[in-house]
């Protein structure tokens, strides 16, 4: 057997959806690049399983929603390159109090006019139930995006552009320098850059190369519910995607997309979930409803009338929080050859084909497409360890 090749132009830890593109561009870009997973693919330990995330142009924040018509591009361009349909144009519902400052803001961005009372939702989205006073704003634009199709779509692009991936291997050790050398469990890579992008665990690893970066693994209760009149709330019918903002039971957030995994349960999930240490998410039940679930159930019974208030089934998936929930997409303030691309805060999947763009960028040391100011490693004081 001839020996595995070992040296590459460009190593990357974590084949996620945020790893995958970043790969992606790269062999685009005909570096000879490695993707190293430790998991066997496809897998549900991280953040980037299941069959639907949703997709929007709904930002609060004008740095996310600058970046949203290129992404929108670049997921049809993978779409046409492979002849997949990744997405599906459903619309998104966003509900709050009037005058709530995200809402508005999410309007101003979208430059939508118009705002929905009850009745004129009602009409337009016949499953949505306002509460008297609340309003909505619709994002036309937005819809699913078919996540495991998506990731394995993406991979096996990077692979047919001369990509190597390698899963089960679990990395043990960077040993930083001009060629930094990546042990696994499996063998011995060098390469004059690395790209950090392992989810979850990117706390930990980086913990050795001398970064604190305050990111908080969070473990996620994904709920389906039961359409009382089967496929009332299917992608076929006329059933958007939704989030609230500003109220006051949920002040993190509630959001629903179309049933898509499950035939007839329709995914209703807190945009928020307990701390939780990586390697041990599967110690912890969630088989008894806890109070989230209660404050899920009210809301289904009051907005979504069309649905069972008992959750049928639960999932788990894994967020990483930063402090103020934007992205980390940086250079290692002390190896410039080592990026790292974290922190997604449970928003990434959507803007993965432009995070891959930007990791690729700051990896090849050239000037990225976009401003990095809310996204830089040296916004949090203290992360570099004093002994390094
Ligand atoms: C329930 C849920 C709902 C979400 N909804 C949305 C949504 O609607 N829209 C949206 O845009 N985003 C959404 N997100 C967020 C989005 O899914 C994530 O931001 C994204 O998947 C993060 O991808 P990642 O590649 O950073 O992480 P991951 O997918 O976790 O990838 C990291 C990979 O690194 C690997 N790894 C770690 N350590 C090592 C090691 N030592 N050696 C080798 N490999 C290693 C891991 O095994 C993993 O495969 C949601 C997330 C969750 C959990
Ligand atoms: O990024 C998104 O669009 C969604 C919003 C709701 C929670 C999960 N992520």
């Amino acid at each position: 057997m001839a020996p595995q090749k070992s040296t590459y132009d460009v190593i990357v830890i974590g084949a996620g959806i945020q790893g995958s593109f970043t790969a992606y561009h790269l062999a685009q870009r005909h570096k000879d690049t490695l993707l190293l997973e430790q998991f066997l693919l496809p897998h549900s330990r991280g953040s980037s399983h299941g069959q639907s995330r949703i997709i929007r142009s709904a930002y609060a924040q004008e740095y996310y929603s600058r970046m949203m018509p290129e992404s929108f591009r670049l997921w049809r361009q993978l779409e046409a390159e492979t002849g997949t349909t990744l997405y599906r144009q459903t619309g998104l519902v966003l509900l709050g109090p009037p005058g709530e400052p995200e809402l508005e803001a999410c309007r101003r961005n979208l430059g939508v006019d118009e705002v929905l009372d009850a009745a004129a939702l009602a009409q337009r989205f016949p499953g949505f139930r306002l509460q008297a006073g609340q309003v909505a704003v619709v994002d036309t634009t937005a819809g699913v995006l078919f996540a495991d199709r998506a990731l394995r779509t993406v991979q096996e692009v990077f692979r047919r552009h001369g990509g190597t991936l390698r899963d089960g291997q679990k990395v043990l050790h960077i040993e930083p320098g001009p060629m930094v050398t990546v042990t696994t469990t499996a063998g011995v890579y060098k390469a004059p850059r690395l790209i950090i992008t392992a989810g979850a665990w990117t706390g930990a690893f980086v913990e050795k190369l001398g970064l604190r970066l305050p990111l908080q693994p969070l473990r996620i209760d994904v709920c389906y519910w039961r359409e009382k009149q089967p496929g009332s709330a299917s992608l076929g019918s006329v059933s958007p995607c939704f989030l609230t903002l500003g109220l006051s039971q949920a002040p993190h957030g509630i959001y629903g997309l179309p049933s898509i995994e499950y035939p007839g349960l329709m995914k209703v999930s807190h945009h928020h979930g307990s701390p939780i240490d990586p390697e041990k998410r599967d110690q912890t039940s969630s088989s008894t409803p806890g109070p989230d679930i209660a404050i899920l159930s009210s809301f289904i019974n009051s907005y979504l009338p069309g649905l069972e208030t008992q959750p049928a089934l639960r999932e788990t998936c894994l967020y990483t929080n930063t402090p103020d929930e934007d992205f980390i997409l940086d250079r290692h303030p002390k190896f410039s050859n080592i990026v790292i691309g974290a922190g997604f805060s449970g928003h990434g999947f959507k803007l993965a084909p432009v995070v891959g763009k930007l990791l690729c960028e700051l990896s090849l040391g050239e000037e990225p497409s976009y401003n990095m100011a809310h996204f830089t490693i040296t916004r949090f004081p203290g992360v570099l360890r004093a002994a390094l």
